[in-house]
């Protein structure tokens, strides 16, 4: 157990406290406190800031981290405990801080002294030390992180036991005089004494066995059951007379429907904890049963300042386990790995879905466009009859003016029109009605793509025949032998709604691959952004 070590804040001006307590402010609803916001909550200019963060990262009290989505700076547990410290200095109640005394699951306590040299207990409250390190848990606690940062769950486990210690204190039982509370940190007066663990002698063992079932009694009396009460938290004082409790995390009123199963644990716990270490065995001991209620200290305590939602809060924290995010810097490279590489499964299966193609996720533009050309194709639909019955005339209209052989020609189609201007307007009329469906039903919607191919096909079968017919008859009429010249056509041989479907995937595609710069790359990105904006914002003025 070491010396906290404050050297540092003795180096530290007004400014880099400022900015600590911006990013604390940032951290109640962000991951990562991004610099902009740290600047502008602190009141700093960013390129200042930006060299305070330097200072603090150095001390490690503030942690600069890469984040997926945006970077940004977070408070590390000792940047914590300087603000915490630095509050109670400025309150005159810390004067000095010195070692280690002792160490719980859920806290680190100091001996430090008040400015009069007066000695005083820092109990610093760090929940989720010890346990629960599976990363699964870890995930679960960062999706609720809204609720339940390890800031939060510290400050309130703190108040928490501040207020208990107040009451308790007020009312006489045997607790350390509780001094002041500042965030995480509870400041007690000192016991000198050591904890029951630790006591191998005691001067009258009887005695000491009375006093502490006595102690459990008079909790209950006033209407509390410790709930813990055993020989981690509790201290003899040096001469072995008198108990003290020092920790009563669980504390619950005897009102609780489990009420006598705290009550019977705590005095079994003591019973066995005698005969154990001092083969002392006593056949009297407490029963609920013999609790006679007389005053309402569970009432005050649960309207002191620590609230239900608070309790609730950590009631949660405590049954999963998952509060330990102030260790993400301890922790191990294996984890970060594994953490990354469930991010990316988690990403990929992302992408596969949206590589599926659904028009539901285009965005509404296309839509728009895809129903209006779903109302253009209805229009078309409806037409035809009249375009089927049209082309029925003309294919009649074709066999009789048309002979079985087909003749070449040289010349290109026009330069090969000297018929009558009836039939030259007739062909003409034909061929342009047809491919101005061609071109409709190319722009026809999917939904009915069956029909609607068969119909493109058959038109196009049609339209290439006009076309040959008319180079046929004109090549009779003008009495030449010639073979039928080869056909051209403005349809594609790829389905219409085939073309679709690719250019919609193309521009998914094009979309898709935007979206794939992440992790450093985006971290760049980011961060010459940031750059640039900083530049811009210094133009002019010389460095
Ligand atoms: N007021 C005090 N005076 C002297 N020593 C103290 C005081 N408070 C705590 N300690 C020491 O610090 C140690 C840890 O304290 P405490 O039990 O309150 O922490 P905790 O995190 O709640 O522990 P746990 O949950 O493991 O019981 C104690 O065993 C004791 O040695």
């Amino acid at each position: 157990m070491g010396k906290f070590d404050v050297t540092a804040m003795r180096y530290m001006e007004g400014e880099h406290f400022r900015v600590l307590m911006a990013i604390e402010m940032g951290m109640k609803n962000h991951e990562l406190v991004p610099l902009q916001l740290i600047a502008a909550v602190a009141g700093i200019h960013r390129g200042a800031t930006n060299k305070i963060l330097g200072h603090l990262i150095k001390n490690r009290l503030v942690g600069y981290e890469r984040g997926k989505r945006y970077d940004g700076y977070r408070l590390t547990v000792l940047g914590y405990d300087y603000l915490a410290l630095r509050a109670l200095c400025s309150r005159d109640i810390v004067g000095s801080v010195g070692n280690q005394i002792g160490i719980g699951k859920e806290s680190d306590v100091f001996i430090g002294g008040d400015p009069d040299r007066n000695d005083v207990v820092l109990k610093f409250h760090r929940l989720g030390r010890t346990c629960f390190r599976k990363i699964k848990e870890k995930r679960d606690y960062h999706k609720r992180r809204h609720y339940c940062s390890w800031l939060y769950l510290s400050r309130i486990a703190a108040l928490k036991e501040f207020c208990f210690l107040k009451a308790l204190h007020e009312r006489k039982f045997p607790v350390p005089k509780p001094v002041d509370v500042c965030r995480h940190v509870v400041v007690m007066g000192l016991v000198d004494g050591l904890t029951l663990c630790h006591v191998d002698e005691l001067p009258n063992i009887g005695e000491m066995y009375d006093k502490l079932m006595a102690l459990i009694m008079r909790l209950a009396r006033y209407g509390v059951i410790h709930g813990d009460f055993n020989e981690f938290n509790l201290m003899i004082s040096k001469d072995g007379t008198d108990p003290v409790m020092i920790d009563f995390p669980q504390m619950v009123s005897i009102d609780h429907p489990n009420a006598d199963f705290y009550f019977n644990r705590d005095v079994q716990c003591v019973r066995d904890y005698f005969r154990r270490k001092f083969n002392f065995e006593c056949p009297d001991y407490p029963k609920f049963e013999d609790i006679e209620r007389r005053y309402t200290l569970d009432v005050d305590l649960a309207a002191s300042g620590f609230t239900k939602e608070m309790a609730v809060d950590l009631l949660q924290a405590y049954d999963k386990g998952n509060f330990d995010a102030h260790l993400e810097d301890e922790k191990s490279e294996d984890e970060d790995e594994e953490d990354e590489e469930e991010d990316e499964e988690e990403e990929q299966k992302e992408q596969a879905k949206k590589d599926d193609f659904n028009p539901a996720e285009y965005d509404n533009e296309e839509l728009e466009a895809i129903a209006e050309e779903g109302e253009e194709q209805k229009q078309t639909l409806s037409r035809e009859s009249r375009f089927k019955s049209w082309l029925e005339t003309a294919q009649t209209q074709l066999k009789e003016t048309t002979t079985a052989d087909h003749l070449d020609a040289k010349e290109t189609l026009p330069e090969l029109l000297p018929m009558d201007d009836e039939q030259q307007a007739k062909y003409k009329a034909a061929i342009a009605e047809t491919e101005k469906r061609l071109a409709e039903m190319a722009l026809a919607n999917e939904d009915d793509e069956d029909s609607s191919d068969g119909e493109y096909e058959k038109a196009t079968a049609d339209k290439d025949e006009l076309t040959s017919a008319a180079g046929d008859h004109h090549r009779l009429m003008r009495g030449k032998v010639t073979q039928a010249r080869s056909v051209y056509s403005t349809g594609s041989t790829i389905a219409p709604s085939d073309i679709r479907k690719r250019l919609m995937k193309e521009k998914t595609r094009v979309k898709k691959e935007k979206m794939k710069a992440k992790g450093n790359q985006c971290a760049i990105q980011r961060g010459r952004k940031t750059n640039q904006d900083v530049i811009k914002e210094y133009a002019g003025w010389a460095f």
